[in-house]
């Protein structure tokens, strides 16, 4: 967002930004000292074990509560004074995502889309087609799955084109039709309209084709942030190469150490990328290769590696 000329220099001012934010309750501890900045149009991952503090940070950025010290910035607002209008620019999805149950489906989004200024019964419909409420739009809410609430309090985040999204795992309860659609969903809104994202879930691998960039809490504090790539290179020390071949082969004369992992599937160990090539020339000589994996650069990998504190 602004992107300032400043005489010469283009200086591009992150779209929100925590600057040492701490958070107490009932004098304990549960955010310390929190820093990060996210840019318009990132969808940001928000990473980290139950009671880390992941839906504290999302309640402080809405201004649902107000930090114990430390600043913080959405846009042009501040989170603490101006929580109408972060609340009006942006959708939020939490667990029982303020839905009516004594309503139908229909009934609350015309509700909170008329409180959001944004009433068009045009744009319900189809979102009510397109995430598969259209038969249970009649229906009180009381009387959804888990999953179909999870599908419509997506619909009530998204209502008025919001520019930026706080998801608190989106895809609880959903089945994995709903799990795909939802995460398409919030891709394609990333690609098409910009919108900025940031997004708490457990499900590790979902994430994966979702977000840009990820932030791991721990105890209330940042332990690490970066994308894929980034974190890949500074936690990756030896590769683990799956390699799936279509004969039995001794792993043992290709010099790394090597282990069994299923019928003519072997996990070599390597200390370089470099290594991988020659390896599989090695081993195509003697047998066809028929996969050949990375294992431990994907981002559960990552995650319990940062989390035990690995490679530091
Ligand atoms: N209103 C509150 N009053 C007192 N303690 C709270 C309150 N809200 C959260 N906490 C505490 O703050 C800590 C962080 O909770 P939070 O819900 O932010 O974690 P989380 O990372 O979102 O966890 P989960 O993955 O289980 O959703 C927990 O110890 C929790 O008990």
């Amino acid at each position: 967002m602004n992107v300032q000329d400043r005489g010469r220099i283009t200086v591009s001012v992150p779209f929100i930004e925590s600057e040492n934010v701490s958070k107490d309750f009932n004098g304990q501890r549960v955010l310390q000292n929190v820093s990060f900045s996210i840019d318009e149009g990132e969808v940001v991952g928000l990473l980290g074990p139950n009671g880390s503090g992941k839906t504290t940070m999302i309640r402080l950025l809405n201004g649902v509560i107000n930090p114990s010290s430390g600043k913080m910035r959405v846009g042009d607002y501040n989170p603490e004074k101006n929580a109408d209008d972060i609340r009006s620019m942006s959708g939020i999805l939490t667990d029982g995502a303020g839905l009516y149950q004594e309503m139908t489906g229909l009934e609350n989004l015309v509700f909170f889309s008329k409180l959001y200024k944004a009433y068009d019964l045009k744009r319900i419909k189809l979102l009510l087609e397109e995430f598969g409420l259209a038969e249970a739009q009649y229906k009180n809410v009381g009387k959804y799955s888990t999953g179909m609430k999870r599908r419509l309090g997506m619909i009530k985040a998204i209502l008025h084109k919001p520019k930026l999204l706080f998801l608190d795992e989106p895809t609880n309860g959903l089945d994995p039709e709903g799990i795909q659609m939802v995460l398409k969903y919030i891709k394609a809104l990333n690609q098409q309209e910009g919108t900025t994202v940031l997004l708490c879930s457990h499900i590790l691998h979902q994430l994966e084709h979702v977000c840009s960039r990820y932030l791991f809490l721990q105890q209330g504090q940042i332990i690490e942030s970066g994308t894929l790539k980034e974190l890949e290179k500074k936690r990756v020390n030896i590769i683990e190469l799956k390699v799936e071949t279509g004969l039995p082969v001794s792993a043992g004369e290709f010099g790394f150490p090597a282990a069994a992992a299923g019928e003519n599937v072997y996990r070599f160990t390597l200390p370089d990328r470099s290594d991988i090539t020659p390896l599989i020339q090695r081993i195509a000589a003697k047998a066809p290769v028929y996969h050949v994996e990375i294992e431990n650069r994907d981002l559960e990998s990552l995650y319990f590696q940062i989390r035990g504190g690995k490679n530091e």
